[in-house]
């Protein structure tokens, strides 16, 4: 079995994915790495202890597809003597601007890929995300906002009074919108708004096309889906969660050769 790796490069830290030909064997998450620590992985590979290293035989270096969003990551990376840097010109997406991230058009393909076009995305990571593609994969466009902890970390920089604050202590009880203790409040702002703000998208995006798909993915996904679905559960069961939707259509993008 030869086995092939893809890397996302996100804001705050790298999403992997382990493929065996065209199949998605496994997906996590890790902090950057050092120049060091690549150039290990590189001469060999079974010294990063990846938890796939056991099933299948490691050729060094292991072939890596790599999307980034961090140029200074990119940079760092392109030392790895076998990796492929993916573009924009690489997705199969009619209509797409020269500044759209690469995660954002690979996470909506990835979503065509699994669920079919029309689609909604909503990526919940660093900045938080809507992406959506009509039934021709044109990309229609969509909307970038804070995500949940930039939010929190945006308060307690800027102000001299907010603390940092867990976002949900319990991830199965909602916060009292009307809080009466500051971290309650904060709480409450985030959590509240940011709920709205998916429900007004994807009220908007479900009255444009009734049919549509809706994709949710990102590191708060999890927490996101599960608030929705104490506030709306009708919308929540309408919405895919899937952590691994940005990898979902990397084995069919445009020219691809597994490397
Ligand atoms: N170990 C972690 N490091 C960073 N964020 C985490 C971690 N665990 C959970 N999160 C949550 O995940 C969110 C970041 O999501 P994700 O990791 O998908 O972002 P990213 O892919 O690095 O960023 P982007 O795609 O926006 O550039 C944060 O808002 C945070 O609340
Ligand atoms: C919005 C982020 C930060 C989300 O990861 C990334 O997709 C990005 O840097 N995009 C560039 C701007 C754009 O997509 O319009
Ligand atoms: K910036």
């Amino acid at each position: 079995m030869s086995l092939w790796l893809a890397l996302a490069i996100g804001n705050s830290r790298l999403h992997w994915a382990a493929f065996s030909d065209s199949r998605l064997l496994h997906n996590w998450d890790s902090d950057y790495w050092t120049a060091a620590a690549i150039a290990q992985f590189a001469a060999d590979p079974a010294s990063a202890g990846l938890s796939i290293a056991s099933e299948v035989s490691l050729q060094a270096p292991v072939p890596l597809a790599i999307a980034s969003v961090v140029p200074a990551q990119t940079d760092l990376w392109q030392q790895y003597p076998a990796q492929q840097i993916l573009t924009l010109a690489d997705v199969p997406l009619a209509k797409m601007y020269p500044t759209l991230g690469i995660d954002r058009a690979l996470t909506l393909w990835g979503a065509i890929c699994s669920l079919g076009a029309p689609v909604l995305v909503i990526d919940a990571g660093t900045a938080l995300t809507f992406t959506a593609a009509d039934r021709a994969n044109t990309l229609l466009g969509g909307a970038i906002l804070p995500g949940l902890r930039l939010q929190q970390q945006a308060l307690a920089q800027d102000t001299a009074a907010l603390p940092l604050v867990a976002l949900q202590p319990d991830l199965n009880l909602l916060p009292p919108r009307w809080a009466t203790d500051t971290p309650t409040a904060i709480r409450s702002g985030i959590l509240y708004t940011l709920l709205a703000s998916l429900q007004d998208f994807a009220c908007d995006w479900l009255l444009q096309e009734p049919e549509g798909a809706i994709a949710l993915t990102g590191g708060d996904s999890a927490l996101l889906h599960q608030a929705l679905s104490q506030q709306n559960p009708a919308l929540a069961a309408r919405i895919h969660r899937d952590p691994a939707l940005i990898f979902r259509g990397i084995p069919a993008l445009r020219n691809w050769s597994l490397i």
